[in-house]
């Protein structure tokens, strides 16, 4: 924690009526407050007042929101956020930001013209980079993925990709993908819910920040099999991860898969048989996939997946310890903040089984932010 005295300073107040809770927090010229009911089945409300003018606004709110629970306690990081933290929610969840000026809701007040604020949820350590998976049609990438999650199944979790193309005879909604209306996925690509989209063999497909940040939710490393403008897209994102384009021993015997696998029209074929000339030359673009792997035999191919990503594998996190209860429920309030660190006070009397009564939280190196996850949160004792 450092040789700095921490600065006492108080910047929230804490208003307690008979059916309601709410936190006020100075931001500038504004008060934002953020309000819940005792209900702990409502979710939080945030107002805004603006102290120049005495006018309240309703703003509108992106993003999951923090887990129901009946208390929190909150205080001002910087400029651009607030940390949030609730008590009696399990510790995996517990602390939350409400981002009040950050580039991403700048961006999103200029398109919606309203006021906005946008909650992100805190995440405890880096987790394993996301793993994209590109290559033609008919190449492999399904069937080396399927054969990944079957041997590795608490270690891997898939990306559920939305498309607008109609579900194959063996495809689950839900579980291959989310198959959807192409005027749904496009009100839900303006409301900012998609990490990447791209149109791929006449069909909208895309990537829902949910469907990445709920696998790495469950601890598990997230695999994306997506098209090579959406690896392009996802480079571009804030979203660090590893990119692997999967290779054809060769032409004919890419148009021999995707003849085998008997799932498209003649058309069909024909459509991703040219696209995939586009997407192997694109493949040496530089800068944008880390990895090339043949597929030619099957299990040769798979083995060096597997050393590929084991490439990544066997590094500690030290926050490990601290969360590996993520079921144990929080219980803590904010005592101080000086630049670099809030600190947190346990409020039980007796510390829980994986808690500690005093964590530092060091605000130095977060990553992320709305409309994904803030990670990177290093919680110490
Ligand atoms: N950009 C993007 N591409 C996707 C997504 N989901 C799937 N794709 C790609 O869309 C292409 C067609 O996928 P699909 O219809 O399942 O056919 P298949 O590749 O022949 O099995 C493939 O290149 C996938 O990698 C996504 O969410 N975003
Ligand atoms: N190394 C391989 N050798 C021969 N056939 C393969 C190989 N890898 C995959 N296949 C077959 O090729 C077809 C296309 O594979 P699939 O995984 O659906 O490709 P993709 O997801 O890239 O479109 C499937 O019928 C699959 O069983």
């Amino acid at each position: 924690m450092g040789e700095e005295a921490p600065e006492f300073r108080v910047e929230s107040v804490t208003l307690e009526s008979k059916d309601c809770i709410q936190n006020a927090i100075d931001v500038g010229d504004k008060t934002y407050v953020i309000s819940r009911s005792d209900d702990p089945k409502s979710s939080i409300s945030i107002k805004i007042l603006d102290k120049l003018t005495q006018t309240w606004v309703v703003p509108t709110v992106l993003g999951a929101h923090p887990t129901p629970s009946n208390s929190h306690s909150s205080i001002l990081v910087n400029s651009e956020k607030i940390l949030l933290i609730e008590k009696g929610v399990p510790l995996s969840d517990f602390i939350w930001f409400l981002e009040v000026d950050t580039p991403f809701v700048k961006q999103q007040r200029k398109i919606k013209g309203t006021e906005v604020v946008a909650w992100t949820k805190g995440v405890i350590g880096e987790g394993q980079k996301p793993v994209v998976i590109s290559g033609p049609s008919g190449v492999g990438k399904g069937t080396l993925i399927a054969k990944l999650m079957k041997e590795y199944p608490s270690k891997f979790g898939f990306s559920v990709s939305h498309t607008t193309r109609s579900p194959r005879e063996k495809e689950i909604d839900g579980v291959h993908y989310h198959f959807t209306e192409r005027s749904k996925m496009e009100e839900e690509i303006s409301e900012g819910k998609f990490l990447e989209f791209a149109h791929v063999h006449g069909n909208l497909y895309g990537t829902s920040i949910e469907a990445v940040e709920s696998v790495t939710d469950e601890g598990k490393r997230c695999i994306l099999d997506i098209d090579v403008q959406g690896a392009r897209s996802v480079r571009a994102s804030s979203l660090e991860a590893i990119f692997i384009f999967v290779c054809p021993p060769s032409f004919e015997e890419l148009e021999k898969r995707l003849r085998a696998r008997g799932t498209e029209t003649e058309e069909q074929i024909q459509k991703r048989l040219r696209n995939a000339r586009a997407e192997l030359d694109q493949s040496n673009s530089p800068g944008l996939f880390d990895h090339l792997l043949v597929n030619d035999d099957l299990e040769a191919c798979y083995e060096n997946l597997k050393k590929l990503l084991s490439l990544d594998d066997g590094h500690e996190d030290p926050n490990d310890s601290l969360i590996k209860d993520g079921k144990a429920i929080a219980c803590y309030s904010i005592l101080s903040k000086t630049n670099s660190e809030i600190l947190l006070q346990s409020e039980t009397n007796e510390v829980e089984k994986g808690t500690a009564s005093l964590l530092s939280l060091d605000l130095s190196s977060l990553s992320g932010g709305a409309p994904g996850r803030t990670r990177g949160l290093k919680l110490t004792r």
